[in-house]
């Protein structure tokens, strides 16, 4: 069953999401995707508290009632009612018109399902069991987290590959060779032991030596 779920990191902002149940799961969801896109209405028959008191748009009504001239004005849409049934039978409607859907009861339904993750301007991750037991998952997270946060040279590492990668894209023409040099600049041992004791300035100098050496070829 795993096999059919792409990973992906989407880019919200431009899309449309609607989410259908104000409750318990249907609150946090709708929460955490209005940081992502100021494009989430929330339909329900009632409202938590935090969602009356947010200012994300929320239409009040029947689910039940729902037909496909609806569902088309988004692109992105979450089930969160109480109703495993009325989830399952919206989301099948959904997909038939092309949208992406997710219902929380049954990931074989969704078109993807709801990692936990973490994030950063650097760094993104994301874990799933493909529904199997969202706990299992958290304690996955924990533990890459417990590596990637110790572990400081990893920062460093993401933003100095990201320069070093912009300083070759303008030098170098060939695509091949800035690969291989990705890869030089990043197993060298010089390079490393500068990370390691926090010395970008030599890190740097380091790989203009390497990509010079290359050149110098
Ligand atoms: C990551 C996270 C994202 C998010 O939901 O935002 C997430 N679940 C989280 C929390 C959480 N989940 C559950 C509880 C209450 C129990 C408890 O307290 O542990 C809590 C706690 C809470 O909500 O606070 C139980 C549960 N989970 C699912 C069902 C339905 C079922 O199995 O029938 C049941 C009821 C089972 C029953 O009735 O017994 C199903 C799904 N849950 C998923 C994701 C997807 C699979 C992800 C995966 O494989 O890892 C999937 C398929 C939904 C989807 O893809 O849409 C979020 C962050 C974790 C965190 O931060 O703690
Ligand atoms: N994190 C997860 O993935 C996770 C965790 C627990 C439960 N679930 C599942 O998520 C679903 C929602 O759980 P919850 O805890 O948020 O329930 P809840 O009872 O807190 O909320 C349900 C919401 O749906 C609304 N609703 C019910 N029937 C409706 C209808 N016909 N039309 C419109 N709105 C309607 C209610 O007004 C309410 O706001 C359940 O199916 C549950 O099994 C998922």
């Amino acid at each position: 069953m795993s096999l059919h779920y792409f990973p992906v990191f989407l880019n919200l902002s431009d899309l449309k999401v609607l989410v259908i149940g104000g409750g318990f799961v249907g609150t946090k969801r709708a929460l955490k995707l209005s940081a992502y896109t100021p494009n989430v209405t929330v339909f329900s028959l009632e409202f938590s508290r935090e969602l009356k008191e947010s200012n994300l748009k929320l239409i009040k009504g029947d689910a039940r009632d729902i037909k496909e001239d609806f569902l088309r004005q988004f692109d992105v849409i979450f089930l969160a009612t109480g109703d495993p049934q009325l989830n399952r039978s919206i989301c099948l409607m959904a997909k038939k018109l092309g949208k992406l859907c997710n219902d929380p009861n049954d990931p074989e339904i969704s078109s993807f399902i709801m990692p936990i993750f973490y994030e950063d301007e650097d760094i993104g991750i994301a874990v799933t069991t493909y529904g199997k037991s969202s706990t299992v998952s958290k304690y996955v997270m924990e533990k890459i987290m417990e590596n990637v946060l110790n572990d400081p040279t990893i920062k460093t590492y993401v933003e100095l590959m990201y320069e070093i990668k912009q300083e070759l894209k303008k030098k170098i023409n060939d695509a091949a060779v800035r690969y291989t040099l990705y890869h030089e600049i990043f197993n060298d041992e010089k390079f490393e032991n500068f990370i390691k004791n926090k010395d970008i300035l030599n890190a740097r100098s380091r790989a203009e030596e390497i990509v010079n050496e290359r050149a110098g070829k």
